[in-house]
C-alpha cells in the first residue's frame, strides 16, 4: 500500500511534466502558452519563424479573428488556419458603387523578385481583387462593366473576373494571381493559382489575368476600352496583302500621269518642275494682256467694242437708221476728211471674177485686197467702206465668195474681194484651190498696193492666217491687220487683241501699223480705215 506521501509526490511529478502538442513539428511550452494568454497574440516561437505555411495548432487554443504577424494583418479561421476570402465575404466594408459596378479598395501587397510593395488599388467585382467583365458585345449592351484599371507601374498585375450571363459558358482566359503577403522583407509567399471554371449555371465567372504591360499600353494608345481591345486581340490577324506592280503594265495608269513606264526619277523631277510652273490657259494669257494707252484711247475714241445704244447716240450716230451708223458722219471740214470722202464717195462697180490666176484682169489700177478666213466679214467691210449696200454679196454662211472679185471704185481705184480660207461649206479640193489662188494673188499680183488681212476680234489669229502672213513677208507684200466684228466683244478685249497682234508681228517688216479695228454693223472704226486706205491710193499712180 503506498503511503499518502508517495501519492502526493506522484501527483506533483505529473503536474510538473511539459504539455506536448499533437501538431506536426511544433512544440509549445506552457511558458509560451502563458505568454499568449498575456498578450492576446499567438506567438509561433523561434522554430516556426519564417515558415508561414506551417501552421501551428495549439491544443485548447482558439485563434479566431485577426492575428497580427509582425505588424501585418492576416485573417485566420477558428482553427488557426489562414482564412480564405471569397467573393462575397468582406463585401460590405469597402465596396463602392461606381456606374452600377461594385468596386472596392483594398490594400494589396505585391511581392515580386523579393520586393514587397503595398498598394491601394481599386479592384472591380465582388471581391476586392476581382473585376466583373463582359466578354461579348451582347453582354456589353446590357450589362457592360467598364472600369479602367490604373496602371501605376510596369510590374502591376491585373486580375479580372469576367462574367457571362448570356452564353452560360465560362471561358478561362487567364489565370488568377492571388498574392498573399506575409512576413516582412525576404519572407514572402506568393500564391499564384490557376483558377479553373468555378461558375454556376446562371452566372459564369472567368478569371483573366494579363501580365503584359505592353498590351495595356497599346490599348491605351488606341483609345479602346478593354472589351474592344480584347476583341481585337482575339481576332485572327490579317496578313498584309502585298501587291506586286508590273512596271510595264500601263493599263491602270492615267493618260495624264506623265510618268514613264519605268517611273524614273528624272521623269518625276520633270513632272514636279512642270507642276511648279502652272500652265496658263490661252484665255488666261489673253486676259493678262495690258493694252497700251494709245490703243485704249483709239478704242474709246472710235466707240469700238460692245456699246450701249445710248452711248452711240451721245456720240453723234443716228441709231434710228438700219444702215451702218457711220452714214451720219462727224462732219468736219478738215483736208484729210475731204480726201477720204472723195475716194469712197465714188461709185463701186464689179468688173471681174477669177477662179484661176490666168483669169485675172489686166492690172490697170492700184488694188486694195481684202483677205481672211471665211465668214470673217470681208464682203461686209467693202460695203461698209463704200456705203453701197448690195454691190458685194454677203452671207452668214461661210464660203459664199468663191472667186476673186474685182471692183472698181471710181476711175482711179480697185477693191478686190478674196475668197476666204479655213472652214467653209465646200469640198476640200475646192477650198484648197481657193487658198492656192489667194496665195498666188497676194504673192504675184502686180499693182497690189495693200492687203487688208481681216481677223475676227473674238478668235484672233489662226495658223492659216500666219501662213498667209509668212507668204506676204516673203513676197514683200504690204499688209495691214484689220480686226472685224469688234461690236461682239468688250472694248477692253478689242484693245487686248490689237495689242496681242501688234506684239506678235512686232518683228515683221511688211506689216503696216497700226492694227485697225472696225465693225461693219455699227460702223465703228470705218472712218479711220477709210482715212488709212485713202492715203494709199492718194499717191498711187495709174499703171
Ligand atoms: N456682228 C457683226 N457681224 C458681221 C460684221 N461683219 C460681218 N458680219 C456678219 O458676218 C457674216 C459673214 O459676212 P461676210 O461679209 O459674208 O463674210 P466673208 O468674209 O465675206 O465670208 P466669205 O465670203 O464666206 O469668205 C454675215 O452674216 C455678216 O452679217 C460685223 O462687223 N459685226
Ligand atoms: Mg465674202
Amino acid at each position: 500500500m503506498p503511503s499518502e506521501d508517495s501519492l502526493r509526490q506522484r501527483l506533483k511529478k505529473k503536474a510538473t511534466k511539459p504539455v506536448v502538442s499533437t501538431s506536426r513539428n511544433s512544440i509549445r511550452t506552457k511558458k509560451n502558452e502563458n505568454s499568449f494568454e498575456k498578450n492576446g497574440v499567438c506567438d509561433r516561437g523561434n522554430g516556426s519563424e519564417g515558415k508561414l505555411k506551417k501552421r501551428v495548432k495549439v491544443k485548447g487554443m482558439q485563434c479566431g479573428g485577426e492575428v497580427e504577424e509582425r505588424g501585418k494583418l492576416r485573417t485566420l479561421d477558428s482553427g488557426g488556419k489562414k482564412k480564405r476570402v471569397y467573393a462575397k465575404e468582406g463585401w460590405d466594408k469597402n465596396v463602392k458603387l461606381e456606374n452600377g459596378v461594385e468596386t472596392s479598395k483594398k490594400k494589396r501587397t505585391l511581392i515580386r523578385n523579393g520586393e514587397k510593395r503595398v498598394k491601394d488599388e481599386p479592384v472591380e467585382g465582388n471581391t476586392g481583387h476581382l473585376t466583373m467583365r463582359g466578354p461579348s458585345k451582347s453582354m456589353n449592351a446590357g450589362l457592360k462593366v467598364k472600369q479602367s484599371t490604373h496602371m501605376r507601374k510596369e510590374r502591376k498585375e491585373d486580375v479580372v473576373l469576367v462574367t457571362d450571363k448570356q452564353k452560360g459558358k465560362a471561358k478561362e482566359v487567364g489565370k488568377i494571381g492571388l498574392v498573399g503577403a506575409e512576413d516582412q522583407g525576404s519572407r514572402s509567399v506568393k500564391r499564384g493559382r490557376e483558377n479553373k471554371t468555378e461558375l454556376s449555371k446562371g452566372k459564369n465567372q472567368v478569371v483573366v489575368s494579363r501580365s503584359s504591360f505592353a498590351k495595356k499600353k497599346a490599348r491605351d494608345k488606341t483609345g479602346l476600352d478593354d472589351d474592344d481591345a480584347e476583341m481585337l486581340d482575339d481576332r485572327p490577324k490579317k496578313k498584309k496583302r502585298v501587291i506586286k506592280i508590273d512596271p510595264h503594265d500601263i493599263s491602270n495608269k492615267r493618260l495624264d500621269d506623265g510618268i514613264g513606264i519605268n517611273g524614273s526619277k528624272e521623269e518625276k523631277k520633270n513632272e514636279k518642275e512642270s507642276e511648279k510652273e502652272p500652265k496658263m490657259s490661252k484665255n488666261a494669257q489673253f486676259r493678262a494682256i495690258q493694252p497700251s494707252p494709245l490703243i485704249l484711247s483709239f478704242v474709246e475714241k472710235n466707240l469700238l467694242g460692245r456699246r450701249r445704244m445710248i452711248d452711240l447716240k451721245r456720240a453723234g450716230y443716228n441709231i434710228d437708221l438700219s444702215a451702218p451708223l457711220d452714214n451720219i458722219p462727224f462732219s468736219s471740214s478738215s483736208e484729210r476728211e475731204k480726201i477720204e470722202e472723195n475716194i469712197f464717195r465714188n461709185k463701186l462697180e464689179f468688173f471681174a471674177a477669177a477662179k484661176v490666176s490666168s483669169s485675172f484682169p489686166t492690172p490697170n489700177l492700184p488694188e486694195i485686197a481684202f483677205a481672211g478666213r471665211s465668214n470673217v466679214g470681208k464682203s461686209s467691210l467693202l460695203n461698209a467702206l463704200t456705203r453701197q449696200w448690195g454691190v458685194v454679196r454677203t452671207s452668214d454662211k461661210p464660203g459664199l465668195t468663191q472667186t476673186i472679185n474685182f471692183f472698181q471704185l471710181g476711175t482711179k481705184h480697185c477693191l478686190v474681194d478674196l475668197p476666204g480660207y479655213g472652214f467653209a461649206y465646200a469640198k476640200e479640193e475646192v477650198k484648197e484651190s481657193w487658198e492656192e489662188l489667194v496665195k498666188e494673188y497676194v504673192s504675184t499680183r502686180v499693182g497690189l498696193k495693200r492687203v487688208c488681212l481681216l481677223i475676227d476680234t473674238k478668235w484672233g489669229m489662226k495658223p492659216r492666217d500666219l501662213e498667209l502672213i509668212e507668204l506676204m513677208e516673203r513676197s514683200k507684200t504690204k499688209y495691214q491687220i484689220v480686226l472685224t466684228k469688234t461690236d461682239m466683244v468688250f472694248p477692253i478685249d478689242v484693245a487686248r487683241r490689237a495689242m496681242q497682234i501688234e506684239e506678235n508681228l512686232f518683228q515683221n517688216k511688211s506689216v503696216v501699223k497700226p492694227v485697225m479695228m472696225v465693225s461693219s454693223n455699227s460702223g465703228a472704226g470705218i472712218r479711220s480705215l477709210r482715212t488709212a486706205l485713202a492715203n494709199i491710193t492718194r499717191f498711187a499712180r495709174r499703171l
